[in-house]
């Protein structure tokens, strides 16, 4: 079962296990919220060893019924709301999801499992996190596996919380747990609500690009293909009660990122450059904006080969390249249910 497979990484995660492991049935389980799409997963639907139940995590009742239907072996939790934005605005949306529905699916598992012949033997339960539950970095250092937790939004807090929870059920009920923080994903299926879709969106319909603070804020940035691979590697080869830091060593502050946008754009839609650039508007910050992630990769590197396969440019050209050729997926993600909260976005800037 992958939770949140119609999400961003996701879809990822899930095209990624349908077409490498014929022999796996994968089991979307997804409450299609605002940020999850069937449309993200038109190209694997048809597949034999694919199938979607539509369940909310935090359904403790829907959650067991899957364990009976599918007696799955094994969980990729992703199912989260994941805008600190958003959290900031409805924060006990993001308890409930994130810890609620973490804990919910924590102990389905082991239920199930705990009956099962062979009890926990050959089970696995990969639970999905963020880099933000480090907290924030001054200009030096980076996040290593041994970083103490300082969760500072409401997001990052619940993110925090539901890896707790995972670690708990490893050391009370030897449930066989992995799990990943990673850095700030871009590609395509991205939900135009963060930084890199937004932008994009806004450069091509010129609207105005607004930038937090004095957009000095420094992300570590990945490509999600290569998350998703990370992920791969982790869930078949990363040792049981053990966490791995997944990043790019790839930091840019907002305000130079926003700029290499525009160029690519300028570029890709014949506009002098520098038109683009026109648009950035600096806008009141976000309130406990952290600083500066950055990631120390280097234990997934050495134990399991991991390493990123894209240079930052490349991946953002590509990323650039699939938003201009899918316009009407951005169309179809931003209507209905989406829409009230989007203006209301755009109403506080
Ligand atoms: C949406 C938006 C964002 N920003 C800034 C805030 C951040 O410093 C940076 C990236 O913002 P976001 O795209 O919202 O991503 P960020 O807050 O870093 O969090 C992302 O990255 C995390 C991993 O680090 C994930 O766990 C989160 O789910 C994901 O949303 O850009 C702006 O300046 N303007 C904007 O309009």
């Amino acid at each position: 079962m992958v939770t949140g497979g119609a999400g961003f990484i996701g879809s990822h995660v899930v095209r990624l296990f349908v077409n490498k492991y014929p022999g796996y049935l994968i089991v979307n389980a997804d409450a299609l919220t605002y940020a999850g799409n069937l449309e993200n997963l038109k190209d694997v639907e048809q597949a034999s060893n694919y199938r979607f139940e539509r369940a909310d995590i935090t359904d403790a009742a829907r959650i067991d019924a899957l364990f009976e239907q599918y007696a799955f072996d094994a969980v990729i939790h992703l199912a989260a709301e994941s805008h600190v934005d958003r959290s900031i605005i409805d924060p006990l949306a993001f308890v409930k999801t994130n810890v609620l529905g973490t804990a919910t699916l924590l102990n389905s598992s082991r239920k199930y499992w705990a009956k099962t012949e062979s009890k926990m033997e050959g089970k696995r339960f990969y639970h999905v996190s963020t880099d933000e539950v480090y907290g924030s970095l001054g200009e030096e250092g980076f996040f290593t596996e041994e970083t103490s937790y300082d969760p500072r939004s409401p997001y990052s807090a619940s993110k925090a919380s539901s890896d707790h929870l995972v670690s708990a059920w490893y050391h009370t009920y030897g449930l066989p747990v992995v799990m990943s923080n990673c850095s700030n994903n871009y590609g395509s299926y991205h939900f135009p609500e963060k930084l890199i879709p937004l932008m994009i969106n806004n450069i091509k319909n010129n609207k105005s690009l607004p930038v937090y603070g004095k957009g000095e804020n420094v992300r570590d940035w990945l490509f999600v293909e290569d998350h998703a691979r990370a992920i791969d590697v982790i869930f078949h080869k990363g040792k049981t009660g053990d966490k791995y830091n997944i990043g790019g060593f790839n930091e840019w502050t907002n305000i130079d990122l926003v700029h290499l946008l525009c160029k690519i754009m300028d570029s890709k839609l014949g506009r002098a450059e520098g038109t683009s650039a026109k648009l950035i508007t600096y806008v009141t910050d976000r309130p406990g904006h952290d600083l500066r992630y950055a990631i120390d990769a280097t234990k997934l590197n050495k134990e399991l080969g991991w390493e990123p396969s894209l240079q930052f440019e490349e991946g953002l050209e590509k990323t650039v390249d699939w938003y201009l050729q899918n316009e009407d997926w951005v169309k179809h993600v931003t209507s209905g249910d989406y829409q009230h909260y989007y203006e209301e976005q755009y109403a506080r800037r």
